[in-house]
């Protein structure tokens, strides 16, 4: 069988969903999925309005069913899904009755081993209970913390035989190149649906999963690196994806966006000598993060600014006073403060350097990230940073989307679909 490929539609607006089932189809897409969130959101009439206006494809309904399998399948089965997706945690029962359920109504049932134990185990005793397609799945979430399904894909194809296998997981044109020597589907999400032009990208997507015989080093080649990451994401996206958890509040003095590794120092107001010092102190790339209370004296000015240049520190963020901006401006220096003064301290040497600090709401320790831009500063622990930074990409994705949407002329308030987060219980 030629290597399918299954767009997911994971999306909460119907109408963009069908705006972009139709770019796909364009593109040469297989197969359409009615993703859970598109489902969760708006119901099975998108599965029916995706068959209605698709009735050539195949059409999923991602219901990642838990529970109830007989009756789930039913309702996706009438409402016109040749495919409806069980989770492959559910009971042996739930599994069962889905397959009964499907063979009644002629659909299939794909099984998604999302989050299994052991996947390899689960995946033989599902093909037993008569599911028709295995799907090896890493989840959104857990991608943000930089998992993907190649290593299970393999494990799975060496295992398992004559059951159809589906991946998915954040492929893109590599990944899903590479997965395709071996998988019978190839589901992709975000990389179709976020693309700035979704009838491209399906083409080469599925163009690219045509010709597996060729080299497929290039996955790691390909793949971005933190660096380009933050490039292209903002603190506005980073705090969306922190829940705004991490946010310094302070504003921009000078310069561009900057990042790096936080190196802390607790001073006095007006106290300038623990800060000078940290320059001294700090490694290249690092933003030097000063808590100075508030205090109405500045702590930092034109020559700090030198300093720290020459030693490649990346910024200067404090919760105290800034002096010498025209200069600091001039030098385009990353700097951010609660305020500006003429008015600067002595060194009197209090404090510490490298000490946790609070600055409003979010506590800081040497050696967490700092993002910072024209919006503000966020602090992201660093135990988190992938996630933070995957997420946030994710949440710039999904705006870009709605920014075309409102290029072409769109209402924002019709692009989101807006109403349909009223509550409508009040
Ligand atoms: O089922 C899903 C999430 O649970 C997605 O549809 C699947 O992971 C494909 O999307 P992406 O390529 O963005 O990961």
């Amino acid at each position: 069988m030629e290597t399918k490929l299954q767009v997911a539609l994971d999306i909460t607006e119907l109408n963009t969903a069908l705006e972009i089932a139709e770019q796909t189809v364009k593109g040469g897409v297989d197969w359409i999925e009615a993703g859970t969130p598109l489902i969760k959101s708006s119901g099975l009439k998108a599965v029916q309005q995706l068959k209605q206006k698709h009735p050539d494809k195949k059409i999923i309904a991602d219901m990642k069913t838990m529970d109830t399998g007989s009756l789930e399948v039913e309702i996706a089965s009438k409402k016109g899904a040749d495919i409806i997706s069980i989770l492959g945690t559910a009971a042996d029962q739930t599994i069962k009755d889905a397959v009964q359920k499907s063979n009644e109504y002629g659909t299939q049932i794909m099984t998604d081993l999302i989050n299994t134990k052991n996947p390899v185990q689960r995946a033989k005793q599902l093909k037993n209970l008569g599911t028709d397609i295995i799907l090896v799945h890493t989840g959104i979430d857990q991608q943000m913390a930089g998992a993907n399904p190649l290593d299970t894909l393999k494990e799975i194809t060496n295992n398992i035989t004559n059951t159809q296998i589906a991946v998915a997981g954040g492929l893109n044109k590599q990944t899903a190149k590479q997965a395709a020597k071996t998988a019978d589907i190839i589901i992709v999400g975000g990389a179709i649906t976020r693309s700035s032009n979704i009838q491209k990208s399906t083409r080469e997507i599925k163009k690219a999963i045509k010709n597996t015989k060729q080299t497929t080093k290039q996955t790691t080649k390909q793949k971005q690196t933190t660096k380009q990451k933050i490039q292209e994401i903002t603190t506005c996206n980073l705090a969306d994806a922190l829940n705004r958890k991490g946010i310094i509040p302070i504003q921009q003095v000078s310069g561009e966006k900057t990042f790096g590794r936080a190196l802390t120092v607790k001073t006095m107001n007006g106290d300038w000598s623990k800060p000078v010092q940290a320059i001294d102190k700090a490694q290249k790339g690092d933003i030097i993060v000063i808590d100075a209370s508030k205090g109405n004296l500045a702590v930092w000015g034109e020559l700090a600014t030198k300093s720290a240049i020459n030693n490649n520190i990346n910024g200067v963020i404090i919760n105290g006073g800034i002096r010498d901006i025209k200069e600091i401006k001039k030098l385009k220096y990353p700097a951010w403060a609660t305020h500006t003064t003429p008015a600067a301290g002595e060194p009197k040497g209090n404090g510490e350097i490298g000490t946790e600090i609070q600055i409003g709401p979010t506590t800081i320790k040497t050696g967490d990230y700092i993002l910072a831009d024209q919006n503000g500063a966020i602090a992201i622990k660093k135990q988190k940073i992938n996630y933070a930074i995957n997420k946030a990409k994710l949440i710039k994705e999904n705006e870009d989307r709605v920014r075309s949407q409102i290029q072409q002329g769109k209402t924002l308030s019709k692009a989101i679909e807006l109403k349909k987060w009223e509550n409508q219980q009040r």
